[in-house]
């Protein structure tokens, strides 16, 4: 299976463009190819398919195997895939997803895609889509207990699940400590993407994310407009953010006029390669 190794801010993904549906064994695929010792090694694994709804469609899986709805840093990858490798040669592209279809504009330097502007659609506070179990509209601030410690939470979802938690020192937070036993309190029925996330001012803040079904990782497209939007609710920041992370910075604006969320950032391709696995 030929491949495309892709990355957004870090946040690496195995990219396979010409199939016309997933495999059936897809899951276990995910899991071997992501493997870093044994594997390719990356965070994702996700597939550009075709689609009658939009210009292309997307389907991500992490690497434990599990699928996700939404991932900003995949989205901003297939579009350059898209763009670069003329499948379709258009400055602006639709992309379906599980969340629904998302729409970006690309921005081109001697024909390459090097960032991209996502419409990442509205942030949803209520209902299912948000990570948490209880039935309370109030999505802001809300206690937390691990391990005899105290957390607060903004749930927001962008489509997947988020966890938000400002705390004193993002970037020396032990995210890998506390990560997962956040991502797996039995708060949150479909689990949840973590951050840790501390406001500098109105227009900067440090985030640190611990993904669902991947670990912790360089970057997360979702986790920063969760964040923007959370850190909106909590009256810490303008709607409009620049999101550092380790693998570097994301613009977000909470738009108040149509209430989407835009996310701009780049996109890179690292090389290409052949899984020499068996893909059933
Ligand atoms: N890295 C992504 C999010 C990937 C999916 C996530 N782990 C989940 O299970 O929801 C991003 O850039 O948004």
């Amino acid at each position: 299976m030929e491949f495309t190794k892709m990355h957004g801010l870090g946040n690496d993904f195995v990219v396979v463009a010409h199939f016309e549906d997933v495999p059936k064994a897809v899951n276990q695929l995910a899991i071997d190819i992501c493997n870093r010792n044994f594997g390719v090694g990356a965070d994702g694994l996700v597939f550009i398919l075709p689609s009658d709804k939009a210009d292309v469609r997307m389907r991500i899986f992490n690497a434990d195997g599990t699928e996700a709805e939404q991932c900003g840093n995949a989205i901003r990858c297939v579009a350059k895939y898209v763009y670069d490798h003329k499948i379709k040669e258009k400055d602006k592209l639709s992309v379906e997803t599980l969340a629904g279809i998302q729409h970006v504009k690309l921005h081109i330097e001697n024909d390459l895609v090097s960032t991209v502007e996502v419409d990442m659609g509205e942030p949803i506070l209520k209902g299912d889509l948000v990570p948490t179990a209880i039935d309370d509209p109030e999505v802001v601030n809300r206690p937390i207990e691990v391990d005899g410690m105290k957390f607060y939470f903004t749930a927001v979802s962008m489509g997947n699940p988020h966890a938000v938690i400002y705390v004193e020192n993002a970037p020396d937070f032990d995210v890998e400590k506390w990560g997962p036993k956040l991502e797996t309190h039995p708060l949150f029925p479909k689990k949840t993407n973590v951050e840790f996330v501390t406001v500098k001012n109105e227009h900067e803040v440090e985030m640190r994310v611990w993904e669902r079904g991947v670990g912790q990782t360089l970057a997360c497209g979702t986790g920063a407009c969760a964040t923007g939007v959370a850190s909106v609710l909590t009256g810490q920041t303008s709607r409009d953010v620049t999101v550092r992370l380790k693998g570097g910075d994301l613009k977000v604006y909470w738009n108040k006029e149509d209430n989407h969320v835009y996310m701009t950032g780049e996109a890179k391709e690292v090389f290409k390669g052949t899984w020499l696995g068996e893909v059933k």
